[in-house]
């Protein structure tokens, strides 16, 4: 691992331990697809940087996420974004409260300012799927002046220096929206595929630890076909999710195989042609 990493666990952990926030510390796990990525990823937090993950559904963008913080040992905040995210539910809102006989109007704090303040790591989920006039405000935020003016309570808030974003999209996609130029410009961006080969069958191992190797190299054939007719557009993107694959073999334990199959992966596309393709591909490994 690069020495700059490793000198920034050191001192992060340090400034993390034995604090309120532990539970929020989330647990690793991440399989880098490929020698560089995830060290890449985190010299990129290292040195400051927004990170955004692009990636289908179930490519690990979150467990990606959660292994930095994991790593770091720096409790993440998440935000899911959808059409109904609003300044006060990144920001925080204001309440009143009863203190000692007395009314008084409280501001309670919201993911990002709570994040900023005390330096943890705060995740943003689909952010392209959050309205256009919400997410500006964090422009500040994201870019080199890492601050913001919190406008329900005027505080300027500068981030502590351990506070990081990782924002994701599930890039490709149809149906998604595109982000805005300005909000994709502040962060630096990885794609995140699907791991395959050693590293698929090394998550496998780690999920399913007593799995019979008939099934556990049956699944891993079809994941290794399903890709390929992914590749070759044959099916969607998402027939070949690493959670699906996940689904699909902790189901199988249980009933057939080509039903685990079938609810796991198959009926989630919507094309009828690709339903069959899997099956049928299904059939070549597990009848
Ligand atoms: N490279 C990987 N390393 C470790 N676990 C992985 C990896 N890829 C997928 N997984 C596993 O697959 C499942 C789905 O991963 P995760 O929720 O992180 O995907 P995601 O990309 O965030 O999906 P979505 O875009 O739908 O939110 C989890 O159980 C996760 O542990």
């Amino acid at each position: 691992m690069h020495e700059l990493i490793e000198q920034e666990i050191v001192k992060r952990t340090k400034d993390h331990e034995n604090n309120e926030w532990q539970s929020l510390i989330p647990e690793g796990g991440y399989k880098s697809p490929d020698a560089y990525l995830y060290e890449d990823i985190l010299l990129s937090v290292v040195l400051k940087k927004a990170i955004l993950l692009k990636g289908p559904s179930g490519s690990g963008k979150t467990k990606l996420a959660e292994s930095i913080a994991a790593l770091f040992e720096q409790p993440m905040h998440s935000i899911n974004c959808s059409v109904d995210l609003d300044a006060e539910s990144l920001l925080g809102f204001k309440t009143v409260v009863q203190k000692e006989g007395q009314t008084w109007i409280d501001f309670v704090e919201g993911p990002v300012v709570k994040a900023m303040k005390e330096g943890h790591f705060l995740y943003i989920d689909e952010i392209n799927m959050a309205k256009p006039e919400t997410l500006p405000i964090l422009h500040s935020v994201l870019d080199y002046r890492r601050m913001l003016t919190n406008p329900f309570t005027g505080e300027v808030i500068q981030a502590h220096p351990n506070f990081g974003v990782i924002a994701a999209i599930n890039e490709g996609y149809i149906g998604t929206t595109p982000m805005n130029e300005a909000l994709k410009n502040r962060f630096v961006s990885f794609a995140i595929p699907y791991i395959t080969g050693e590293q698929l069958a090394g998550l496998v191992d780690e999920y399913f630890p007593t799995i019979q190797a008939t099934l556990k190299n049956s699944m891993l054939s079809l994941a290794t076909d399903l890709r390929k007719q992914a590749e070759n557009g044959l099916v969607s993107e998402e027939a070949a999710s690493i959670r699906s694959l996940l689904d699909a073999i902790e189901l199988a334990q249980y009933m057939s195989p080509i039903r685990a199959v079938r609810y796991a992966i198959a009926e989630k596309l919507d094309d009828a042609s690709e339903k069959q393709l899997v099956i049928e591909l299904a059939k070549t490994w597990m009848e």
